[in-house]
């Protein structure tokens, strides 16, 4: 019948698809229905047991806090009192490991990170004149370049992966300068981190919103039925009529809008169908953003060997091998006795390490750690290895701005086409890869249905590129 008929697919119930969700039925657009692909809510903010400790999968970081504006990720976590830790980063240049072993002389690692500091200073002044030129986008190493400063041996290359990829997930070969140096994420919240270590997980954030507007029963378990888990969309029709959506146990249905909230990295596959194809434009758009691979991989000890204590929390690991098991992290203050470490690696080891088997990664770390610590230490008793590569609901972490997109075909991601609308960390002008962009762009995206459903103002502006 036709009231049961939804005005509003949401497709994905990540923080951004959530987000949307609750802004419209904030907006009185109440007949909504949420198809998400897997068993839970969160998306890419996941937490999972590890060796008996609740660890974030995903995302993890309140990223900028401390800054003239409040990120409102942290005002939320904050309303939930999630527990937080400060990430000192500070030290970790008197944490830095040789490829055979031993620390680096005080002197020379400072005065590695002293240089990075100062091919970043360089680059975000370069940034700043290019842009105020209308000069076109270089990447961050083309910068480098300029300043006749490119890292080439392996402590500065190991800084180097730190500074940058430690944080975008792809080298400066790739990452845009205009669009990162400076990166609004840091000057508009400020350039301190968080990390979210609760036994409810970051994901909480995510239950949060949803409650305020999905009903729940006395457990406080979600069971509105305007939120359907394991719901994988396979096929959007969308004519100037309406549209309908097809799932993979074969449902079928249909409502006055969509609101597509799934990553990059599935919009780059043909795991969703639009019927008719998505226009040249936002093709072309969806296939030259990037989806990076950020892998956290997590190991359990059955004892510490590693140093604690005030700045000992980041520690570097250098090797000729750009990106080779680089940065490591304890996890003593968060998880103090749970004697775990994490290593973070990214793109191409990234994709190497999801294809192998846990037991030739576990190998390899241990030789790394070796070379760090010595011969004695013992071996890992647990690994862990997140596969968002893998997965084809997620095909990667989180989007990177790569060099040659401007802002107008960023701005076409966003945009609708007709009565399919866009969401995801992606459509974040500013902020596209973190949580608060996500966020922030639910509410975007989803005012710009409002606008369209309620005050019927549907047309959305594309300016063409180089406009
Ligand atoms: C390892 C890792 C570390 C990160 N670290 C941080 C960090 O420290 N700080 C930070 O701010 N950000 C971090 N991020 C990024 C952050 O997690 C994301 O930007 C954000 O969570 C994305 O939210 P989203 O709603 O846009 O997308 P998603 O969370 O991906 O939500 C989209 C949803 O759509 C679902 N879906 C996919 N395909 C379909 C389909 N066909 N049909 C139905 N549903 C579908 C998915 O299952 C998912 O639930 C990290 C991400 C990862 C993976």
């Amino acid at each position: 019948a036709r009231e049961h008929t939804p005005t509003v697919i949401v497709v994905g119930a990540g923080m951004s698809g959530m987000t949307a969700a609750k802004t419209l039925s904030d907006a009185g657009i109440k007949n909504i229905l949420i198809l998400e692909a897997t068993n839970r809510i969160g998306g890419r903010i996941r937490k999972t047991n590890f060796a008996g400790v609740p660890v974030e999968v995903g995302a993890s970081w309140v990223e900028g806090v401390n800054g003239e504006q409040v990120n409102p990720i942290w005002t939320l976590v904050n309303k939930i009192c999630l527990r937080t830790f400060y990430s000192d980063f500070d030290q970790v240049a008197n944490h830095t490991y040789k490829q055979m072993g031993g620390l680096y002389e005080e002197s020379v690692a400072h005065e590695a990170y002293d240089a990075a500091d100062e091919r970043s200073a360089f680059s975000q002044n370069l940034s700043i004149s290019l842009s105020c030129q209308g000069q076109e986008d270089i990447s961050i190493l083309s910068s480098q370049r300029l300043q006749n400063d490119v890292p080439t041996t392996p402590l500065d290359m190991a800084v180097d992966y730190y500074t940058y990829d430690f944080e975008f997930a792809e080298p400066p070969r790739v990452t845009s300068l205009l669009n990162t140096e400076p990166l609004p994420t840091f000057t508009d919240f400020g350039e301190d981190l968080y990390l979210v270590a609760d036994p409810r997980g970051f994901e909480s954030v995510v239950y949060y919103l949803a409650k305020q507007f999905l009903t729940t029963n006395d457990a406080g378990d979600i069971t509105d039925p305007r939120l359907q888990l394991n719901k994988a969309v396979t096929e959007i029709q969308h004519s100037k009529n309406g549209v309908v959506v097809k799932t993979e146990d074969g449902s079928v249905y249909e409502a006055a809008y969509v609101m597509v909230s799934v990553s990059i990295g599935v919009l780059q596959t043909n795991l969703i169908n639009f019927e008719p194809d998505l226009p040249a434009w936002k093709l072309l758009a969806i296939y030259q953003f990037n989806m990076a691979i950020y892998t956290k991989i997590f190991l359990k000890f059955p004892c510490r060997f590693w140093p604690t204590g005030n700045g000992t929390e980041f520690f570097v690991y250098v090797h000729e091998r750009r990106g080779y098991y680089t940065v490591w992290q304890h996890l003593e203050n968060e998880f103090p006795g749970a004697n775990i470490l994490l290593v973070t690696v990214t793109d191409e080891e990234s994709r190497r390490i999801e294809q192998q088997p846990d037991s030739e990664t576990l190998a390899e770390i241990m030789c790394v750690l070796r070379n760090m610590f010595g011969d004695d230490i013992p071996y890992a008793t647990d690994i862990l290895v997140p596969r968002w590569w893998s997965n084809r609901f997620f095909k990667g972490s989180f989007s990177n701005w790569p060099i040659g997109v401007d802002q107008c075909e960023f701005d076409q991601i966003r945009a609708p086409v007709g009565r399919v609308y866009f969401t995801g960390e992606h459509t974040s002008r500013e902020y596209n890869g973190y949580v608060h962009g996500a966020y922030l762009a639910g509410i975007e995206s989803a005012n710009i249905l409002i606008k369209c459903a309620k005050k019927k103002m549907c047309h959305y502006n594309i300016k063409p590129k180089g406009a």
